[in-house]
């Protein structure tokens, strides 16, 4: 018998995990094991009745949840299952930890209404959620950590992983009908169907940045409604600066409140600013064709918050993003008066499921795209 936890909608329920039976493996050294055949035996739990009340709803938060749970004792990858209601969560066992083959999670719940009606409380929601997870990430930047690296060849540190679980568990009392697609729960295949209203997090942006300890990497998270970002909320907590954008957008630094708006642009040239850890030649061939006065380079999505703040007025992007790295900056900027386009001008929109939330290139305006 083994037990572990799942969460969502603020319950926590303890499930039980009963032994189906055993699965067999090939031991991996060859080497012939105690019942003299060529394969090591291990348990295959199943979550018994007691678990059909967890809300599961094919958000993948239970499921990731589950794994966090089990993942101190486990090892291996979490992934949804075909059905929308059920999940499906494997771990890899060592020798002596239980093998959870499949976590079957019914969905019974009942769904209650969201008690944050206002783009704004959503952000300022968001917002406190981004501090809890960036005091976390500073924990992890305190005593220093190594990165691996993703099948996409970006690194990924405890830090990310600390602050995601931190976000995904406060989401889950907060908005807990709302799908969230997450940047490394999507790195292990997690990724919830989307509807028109959905989640994006991003819980560390820059890890570049954050490896290179430069400060310039945040916490992000955005609301999502028919394709556009109604309200987010982008934390940097190296140095204590937040933003948030719902109807309105504001900026928190140094324990000081204010409302930030985008500034007209300036008669001697056009700040711009670009990637500093990725630069494109496509992104500085278009910076060309626009009389720019000044080139800076910044980490992660504040480049976005500086458009909205004022000090800067474009941020092209054409080399590769997802769209857990854009929302919340783009729904800040919004908010403060600029825009996210395609280069073309037509609007920038989220939930390219079939792209793996891939982006297009785009390009970060203070006010309407200028003349060239
Ligand atoms: N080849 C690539 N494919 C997909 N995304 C990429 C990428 N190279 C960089 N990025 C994205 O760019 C983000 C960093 O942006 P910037 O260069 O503006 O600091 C990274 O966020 P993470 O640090 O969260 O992985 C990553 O998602
Ligand atoms: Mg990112």
């Amino acid at each position: 018998m083994a037990d572990a936890r799942a969460e969502q909608g603020g319950q926590i329920k303890r499930i039980e995990l009963k032994t189906s039976g055993h699965r067999s493996t090939q031991n991996k050294s060859g080497e012939k094991g105690k019942s003299g055949e060529n394969q090591i035996s291990k348990p295959v739990f199943q979550i018994d009745s007691a678990a059909r009340d967890v809300k599961a709803r094919g958000t993948g938060l239970s499921c990731y949840a589950l794994f966090a749970t089990l993942g101190r004792d486990c090892e291996g990858d979490a992934h949804s299952a075909a059905r929308p209601n059920i999940l499906a969560v494997g771990c890899q066992s060592g020798l002596n930890r239980p093998l959870l083959s499949e976590a079957l999670l019914t969905q019974t719940a009942q769904t209650s209404p969201s008690p944050l009606s206002s783009p704004d409380a959503i952000a300022q929601a968001f917002a406190e959620i981004a501090r809890e997870a960036g005091a976390a990430i500073m924990q992890v930047y305190a005593k220093g950590c190594d990165a691996r690296i993703k099948d996409d060849r970006s690194p990924v540190t405890e830090a990310d992983e600390v602050a995601e679980a931190i976000i995904l568990r406060r989401l889950a009392h907060v908005m807990p009908d709302v799908p969230v697609v997450a940047e490394e729960c999507a790195a292990k295949g997690v990724i919830p169907d989307v509807g028109r209203r959905f989640i994006l997090v991003d819980p560390l942006d820059g890890t570049k940045e954050f490896l290179n300890r430069n400060g310039e990497f945040t916490v992000n998270i955005a609301l999502i409604e028919d394709g556009k970002p109604v309200a987010g909320c982008v934390f940097a907590p190296a140095v204590n600066a937040l933003y948030a954008g719902g109807d309105t957008a504001w900026r928190v630094r140094d324990g000081i409140e204010e409302r930030i708006s985008t500034r007209a642009y300036p008669a001697e040239g056009l700040t711009a600013l670009c990637s500093r850890s990725h630069p494109d030649a496509k992104s500085e061939a278009f910076l060309a064709e626009y009389a720019i006065a000044d080139r800076r380079e910044a980490g992660s999505s504040l480049k976005f918050c500086r458009v909205a703040e004022g000090v800067a007025d474009v941020y092209p992007r054409f080399g590769p993003t997802m769209e857990w790295d854009v929302a919340a900056g783009h729904a800040v900027l919004s908010a403060a008066g600029g825009q996210v386009l395609m280069p073309d001008g037509e609007d920038f929109r989220y939930g390219k499921a079939d792209a793996g939330f891939r982006n297009v290139a785009f390009v970060a305006w203070g006010q309407d795209a200028p003349q060239k």
